[in-house]
């Protein structure tokens, strides 16, 4: 978090709210200078901050001077500063957003003559979001697409169309490769929102934000045993009072109100962004095995038709085409379907080996070196420009440190300008040791001299961060092989950007030429990108993906699991692994409340809410939800489908999107996951209660019968159905029971 300086304070700086990017700027003015200053002593207001209170002020009346950001101002505890936050981003939202532009407005006090797309943005989205990752798809200019990638064309490689569902494309051949298909009709069509909510060009409701009666009992009063979800909704609003009010209220209660909201709202959204990779290519595989599962007899022409629709999908998510290829002819070979006797379940074998095809993909079978505490180890990170590598050593330095490791970092990029300082930076912050020069520029005599030293100090993991570079790159390559070669790395990680792309599998290559490549580490996987190229690279180095990076924050770091992803992508769900994380969140004094309430199948959207802000303080949500089994929406399209007319109004919810600053569709899927997840919880009814209400324990009082209302069925049927689910817990009764061991039963253990 860049609000914290290095003494601990939460700061008001640039960087006030990494996730979203929101600096605190105007439409055409930054509050604050470039500077990041955040002396004390040299804090007074800009002119720009000056600026805008006036601004703010002649648009709404006198406001409270303690509400203006200033840099430098200091707060005791991070939820102090987002409580700021929030109360300030409400009231620039509407202000400045509210009309054309607060230039205009601040001159004729007239917006009759603005333009209404531009009438209703708070804060656009964009803003909202992180920045687009870096495009490194063959279409970015520094390197041609025929040359990099691959020897065919598109069109060459792709099989014949699968669009075509009709009985003559039933047999699809993936080794027929020279359909002239364009790509686009190979792939399925992008699902267009086209809901009226969505339109917010009327002017009408310029400034009516959601207001506190109307959103606290729904926090307070949400009960999914007692009330639907249209009962929860307080009809002390009619739906004509979406009548504009001039002016927004800015009394406490209000803006207390509204920035609970916007957090539980800001929760939801982290959660799909970082459900974004790979989770379509999730959903559309689950639908395949869904749609096949369907079927009432499972012959080859089914079959055929899920196993197109799967390539399909890892096509569309830039797999390497030969993997996809090669997959599908795995499948066919294993799945033969006139060899497999009466009374199998074809189901069950074709899902198993969709599941097995994927886990072999992603697992090259040898585990990579694993250092050991105490004894001096090198690892050498490379990657491609921009892939994250320089962060990614400090979350690998500090994801050791935290258990205990001495971990060292070295800068031997001398070819970007800034390398050194942004490692230096980082180290800092984590509080780790670092070592490079402002002055040398061989990469090769820094990488030594920093690797001797931290071994003379007895660091156990010294990390040596190289520059970035691309395969083209034949004197940055050769700079690289020199590194390695003087510093003998035990273990050389390859850092990959899941955004990369059809450019993965060739990349990952030329490294592993070069240097010998025994780790990958994928970041970015928080992004909107397809990251099937993830599958690839792990194909080209056949070297094991050891963590993955979810954030730009030092803590977004995971240890990857291949069995738990996989599961997680065709949405069998990792239980164990959400269990593990609930443990882990849920601070220890509210655990034994949240079980009581749970028990009581008293699941409010005040839980929820509550629930999200730990979660949130552990890093991207959807890491943790995507981990519930059912909950993901992109696994669940009938559920999804199947919207209820019913749950709000439509006067309601746009009510509430503009009070939140959100899309109305996110207030929609909000309140779905939230009745989703009220059903999962509700199955705890009548669970029993351990006494010191630890979560962990939570397993332990669990018998097989209540465990199996929890469980998806899928679930239950992957482990074995209920007596493999009795053998399982009464296993886990002799191991303690704790979530962690449930998590190694999964193969989801920490490492
Ligand atoms: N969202 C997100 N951003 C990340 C992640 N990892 C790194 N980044 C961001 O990616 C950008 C590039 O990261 P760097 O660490 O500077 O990349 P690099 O590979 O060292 O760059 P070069 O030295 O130029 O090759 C930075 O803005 C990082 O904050 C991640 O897992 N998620």
């Amino acid at each position: 978090m860049e609000m914290m300086d290095i003494n601990g304070d939460y700061v008001v700086d640039r960087e006030f709210q990494p996730r979203r990017r929101l600096e605190f700027k105007g439409r055409d003015n930054n509050i604050f200078p470039e500077s990041n200053t955040v002396d004390e002593n040299e804090v007074k207001d800009s002119e720009a901050t000056v600026d805008l209170t006036k601004k703010i002020e002649v648009i709404h009346g006198e406001i409270d001077d303690k509400l203006i950001p200033k840099v430098g101002m200091k707060f005791q505890t991070e939820a102090e500063a987002y409580d700021f936050y929030n109360a300030y981003t409400y009231m620039v939202g509407f202000s400045i957003g509210k009309s054309k532009g607060y230039k205009e407005e601040m001159c004729n006090h007239s917006s009759s003559d603005s333009d209404p797309q531009e009438e209703y943005s708070p804060l656009s989205v964009e803003e909202y979001l992180p920045q687009p990752v870096e495009d490194h798809s063959p279409s970015s200019d520094d390197f041609d697409p025929q040359e990099e990638y691959s020897p065919l064309s598109v069109d060459e490689y792709l099989p014949q169309p699968v669009e075509d569902h009709s009985p003559s494309s039933d047999d699809f051949n993936p080794q027929e490769e020279n359909s002239q298909l364009p790509v686009e009709e190979f792939l399925p069509p992008l699902v267009e929102d086209d809901s009226p909510l969505l339109d917010n060009s009327n002017p009408q409701n310029e400034y009516s934000p959601m207001s506190v009666e109307e959103y606290s009992p729904l926090l307070d009063e949400m009960s999914i045993e007692e009330n639907t979800i249209e009962e929860y909704i307080p009809g002390t609003l009619e739906d004509d009072e979406s009548q504009q009010s001039p002016r927004i209220e800015m009394d406490e209660e209000y803006i207390e109100g509204y920035r609970n909201f916007e957090k539980l709202l800001a929760a939801f959204v982290n959660k799909l962004e970082a459900k974004m990779v790979l989770a379509q290519l999730g959903g559309s595989i689950s639908r395949a095995i869904q749609q096949m599962s369907n079927a009432t007899i499972i012959d080859e022409k089914v079959l055929n038709e899920c196993l197109n629709e799967i390539t399909r999908a890892l096509l569309q998510s830039d797999v390497q085409f030969k993997l996809v290829r090669d997959m599908q002819t795995n499948i066919k070979k294993i799945v033969n379907l006139d060899d497999l006797a009466a009374g199998h379940n074809k189901r069950k074998i074709i899902q198993q080996a969709i599941f097995n095809e994927l886990c072999t993909i992603l697992d090259p079978g040898k585990p990579s070196f694993t250092p050991k505490k105490g004894k001096a180890s090198v690892i050498m990170f490379v990657g491609l420009q921009g892939s994250g590598k320089t962060t990614t050593c400090t979350k690998y330095a500090y994801y050791h440190q935290k258990k205990g490791w001495k971990p060292a970092l070295v800068c031997a990029d001398t070819f970007r300008a800034g390398a050194f300082d942004q490692l230096k930076q980082n180290a800092t912050k984590a509080k780790i040791p670092f070592y490079g020069s402002y002055t040398e520029s061989d990469p090769v005599r820094i990488a030594v001299e920093g690797v001797e030293r931290f071994k003379q100090e007895n660091c156990d993991l010294i990390i040596v961060d190289t520059s970035g570079r691309h395969k083209q790159e034949a004197s940055l390559f050769e700079e690289m092989r020199q590194v390695a070669e003087a510093t003998k790395p035990d273990l050389v990680i390859f850092v990959m950007d899941s955004s990369i792309g059809q450019a993965a599998f060739d990349q990952a290559q030329a490294f592993k030429q070069s240097v010998s490549v025994g780790a990958v580490i994928i970041t970015k996987m928080d992004g909107h990108a397809k990251g099937g190229g993830a599958l690839s690279a792990v194909a080209a180095t056949k070297s094991p993906v050891i963590f993955i990076g979810t954030g730009e924050h030092i803590d977004e770091f995971e240890v990857f699991d291949v069995k738990p992803f996989v599961s997680r992508l065709l949405g069998m769900g990792d239980w164990s692994g959400f269990m593990d994380k609930i443990h882990e969140v849920v601070p220890m004094d509210q655990q034994p409340e949240l079980l009581q309430k749970l028990s009581e199948g008293n699941f409010t959207l005040r839980i929820m809410y509550e629930q999200f802000q730990n979660i949130l303080k552990m890093g991207p949500i959807g890491q943790v939800f995507s981990m519930l089994p059912g909950f993901s929406a992109e696994l669940m399209p009938k559920e999804l489908d199947n919207s209820n007319p019913k749950l709000m109004t439509e006067s309601r919810i746009m009510r509430i999107a503009r009070g939140s600053g959100r899309p109305p569709r996110e207030v929609m899927d909000m309140l779905e996951e939230y009745k989703r997840l009220a059903k999962v919880w509700s199955k705890m009814k009548g669970l029993k209660i351990p006494k010191k209400g630890e979560m962990s324990a939570l397993s332990r009082n669990m018998n097989a019968q209540q465990m199996s209302k929890v469980l998806p069925q899928q679930m239950l049927k992957q482990i074995g159905g209920m007596g493999g689910l009795q053998g399982l817990m009464k296993q886990m009764g002799s191991m303690g029971g704790s979530a962690k061991d449930m998590m190694g039963m999964f193969g989801g253990a920490d490492k």
